[in-house]
């Protein structure tokens, strides 16, 4: 899931660690430039007095002592891990342990120039959202960059939880607990899904449905999909093979009145949660998002879903948008994400509706539905 992601956000991990790490051995090689300038002007001077008072040239000699042991003993910190085989990468540990000697690292907007251009465009090439892009760009940035900053960790891990931090900043918009949401609201809740045609709605009704049950809430399933041909023998399957209730109408029915009667069914059988499939529509089609009105106003939901595919990238952004802007939604599915390699869907969704997802789709069994977890997907995509 997300392989492609994974890979960019490596990418930018090392090339930003690099740069900051060009930068501390440059302010490194400065500062032993002051140093050892200052110490020629010591003993300059020093050479000049030494005739008239001999005390004061010890005193002298004392503090030049003290200075080289000041001095971070470079090679120690590789001494101590001689397992080092790369010879580069034990450059590296060398340049950081300087950095760590001297506790600092000051990073300038221009050492992560083009690490971060490099990070922009393999963002936008993997579909995520341009302002989205802008927002993790910008935290970056302002995590980063400063005139100088004490660091007590490695450079690496520095730019990872910068990383992390900015991708969490985006992805983990309005988040709540779908089951504990249920749990506290009045029975039976009433939940109706709204999508384009073929994203995997009725599917991940039926996950749902299982997801529920594995955590002790009963559900009936309501197909208010009045308008497609074959779409009651495709949730009555998935009835079927759960063992749920279904509410059906014919074809060309009225889908709020559907949802009613599975609402009715609820609250007579003690059943805990309504499951409203719906036509897939668009959301400029009119007469289908007067139907979705109609259900707002004849049952009031208590969330409405919006499923796309992750697959999508950048259509499902859009298309979450303008749902959102349409009929507002709780929150959304993404399916298919077992099938995503670029994550711009996931990245963005959030921000854009300012919504949460709430579930991944990851394969076609009625397990595979998980609950979006925000930091361990970014802990995911970015810790190696
Ligand atoms: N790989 C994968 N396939 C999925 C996932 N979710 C759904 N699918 C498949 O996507 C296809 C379409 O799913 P449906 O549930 O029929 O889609 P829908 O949105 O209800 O379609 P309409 O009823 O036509 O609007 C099916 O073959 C599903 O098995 C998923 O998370 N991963």
């Amino acid at each position: 899931m997300f392989d492609g992601l994974k890979e960019k956000l490596g990418r930018f991990k090392s090339d930003a660690e690099e740069s900051v790490e060009e930068a501390a051995e440059e302010a490194d090689a400065e500062q032993a430039d002051a140093e050892a300038d200052a110490e020629s002007a010591v003993a300059e001077s020093e050479s000049a007095d030494v005739a008239e008072s001999e005390p004061e040239s010890d005193a002298v000699a004392e503090a030049e002592t003290e200075t080289a042991d000041a001095e971070p003993a470079e090679p120690s910190e590789d001494e101590s891990e001689p397992d080092e085989e790369d010879e580069s990468s034990s450059a590296g540990l060398a340049s950081r342990a300087k950095s760590f000697a001297r506790g600092r690292v000051v990073i300038d907007e221009d050492d992560l120039e083009e690490p971060l251009r490099e990070l922009e465009l393999a963002l936008l090439s993997g579909d995520v959202e341009m302002s989205v892009v802008d927002e993790i760009l910008e935290a970056i940035r302002d995590d980063l960059v400063g005139e100088e900053r004490k660091f007590t960790e490695s450079t690496g891990s520095i730019v990872e939880d910068a990383l992390e931090d900015a991708l969490l900043s985006v992805i983990s918009v309005g988040q709540f607990d779908f089951l504990e949401r249920i749990a506290e609201s009045e029975k039976p809740v009433v939940v109706i899904f709204t999508g384009v045609n073929g994203v995997g709605k009725t599917t991940s009704i039926a996950k749902l449905s299982e997801y529920l049950a594995d955590h002790g809430f009963s559900s009936v399933l309501a197909n208010g999909d009045t308008y497609r041909a074959g779409a009651n023998e495709q949730i009555r399957e998935h009835a079927r093979n759960l063992d749920r209730k279904l509410i059906a109408h014919e074809q060309g029915g009225d889908p709020a009145a559907v949802i009613y009667d599975a609402v009715e069914y609820a609250e007579a059988n003690d059943v805990d949660v309504v499951l409203g499939d719906t036509a897939g529509r668009l959301h400029t089609s009119d007469d289908l998002m007067s139907q979705l009105e109609k259900i707002e106003r004849v049952v009031d939901p208590d969330m409405t879903v919006f499923v796309d595919e992750a697959v999508a990238g950048q259509d499902a952004v859009n298309r979450a948008r303008e749902f959102d802007n349409a009929a507002e939604i709780d929150g959304t599915i993404l399916t298919k994400a077992d099938a995503d390699s670029q994550g711009g869907a996931a990245i963005s969704v959030s921000h854009v509706t300012g919504k949460p997802i709430l579930f991944l789709g990851t394969g076609q069994g009625y397990d595979d539905l998980e609950r979006f977890d925000p930091e361990a997907l970014v802990a995911d995509l970015v810790e190696d």
